[in-house]
């Protein structure tokens, strides 16, 4: 983090995938910690390709991008494991591995981490307990409904303690009532201090976090009253 409280700052970032048009354009923003966002936009908007960037799957095509006071860009390839390690990624498919038990898939970031076994067990059984599934620990994904895959996901993204929590349309696979429950998760997550973004078509779910801050992606530019988001963001009416 650096001395002004700014964990990640993009100035003027445009993204294009080979040689097509830009997906993403003149995105200049910065998201300060310990708050919860909201990142919306019509379907193809950008929003995966945006959330990409901020877990450092993607590299921008131009512009610069600082995370947690480092330069993005240009730091050496060998730091970004180091710095990917501070994020939290909820998938819009989970990503879990089929034939890794709920605890073995939750245990995998301390595991890559070098924890060592005897001091994993009380923490994934914590975190899967918190999600409500301590009765489901020995389950394997194909074994488990949506939801259950979900909070697994959701467990396994912020075991490790992420200074921030990002996930793509986490509520886009559950019914209602599963996605009140999610969204009081990332809530809780949030008091205890990590940044969360969520990306979302599902403008009803921006009302259920009153205290949200929202970036709304249209065609690829963030588009707020005065043209891009900016320190902060305004919140939601
Ligand atoms: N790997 C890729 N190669 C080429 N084009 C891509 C790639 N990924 C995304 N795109 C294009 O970039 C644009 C933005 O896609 P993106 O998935 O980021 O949007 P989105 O807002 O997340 O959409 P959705 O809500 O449907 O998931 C789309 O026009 C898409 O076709």
């Amino acid at each position: 983090m650096t001395a002004d409280g700014e964990i990640i700052h993009f100035d003027n970032v445009g993204l294009r995938y080979g040689t097509d048009r830009e997906v993403l354009s003149d995105l200049t923003f910065t998201l300060f910690p310990g708050r919860f966002y909201f990142l919306t936009g019509a379907s193809g908007a950008g929003k995966t390709s945006l959330l990409r960037l901020l877990y450092l799957a993607q590299r921008p095509s131009r512009g610069a991008i600082r995370m947690f006071g480092t330069d993005a860009i240009t730091m050496p390839r060998g730091r970004l494991p180091q710095l990917r390690r501070r994020i939290g990624v909820v998938f819009q498919d989970f990503r879990l591995i089929p034939h890794l038990s709920a605890f073995d898939n939750v245990a995998l970031p301390l595991r890559v981490a070098g924890h060592r076994e005897d001091d994993l067990a009380g923490p994934v059984r914590d975190i899967l307990d918190w999600v409500g599934l301590s009765d489901r620990i020995g389950a394997r994904p194909p074994t488990l409904s949506g939801g259950e895959q979900q909070r697994v996901a959701i467990a396994r993204a912020v075991i490790a303690r992420p200074a921030m929590l990002v996930a793509d349309e986490p509520t886009g696979n559950v019914d209602p009532d599963m996605a009140q429950k999610l969204m009081r998760l990332f809530e809780m997550l949030n008091r205890q201090g990590t940044t969360v973004v969520v990306a979302t078509h599902d403008l009803d779910l921006l009302r259920k976090v009153p205290e949200s801050l929202i970036m709304r992606l249209d065609r690829g530019r963030l588009s707020d009253p005065t043209g891009a988001l900016r320190y902060p963001p305004r919140k939601v009416q």
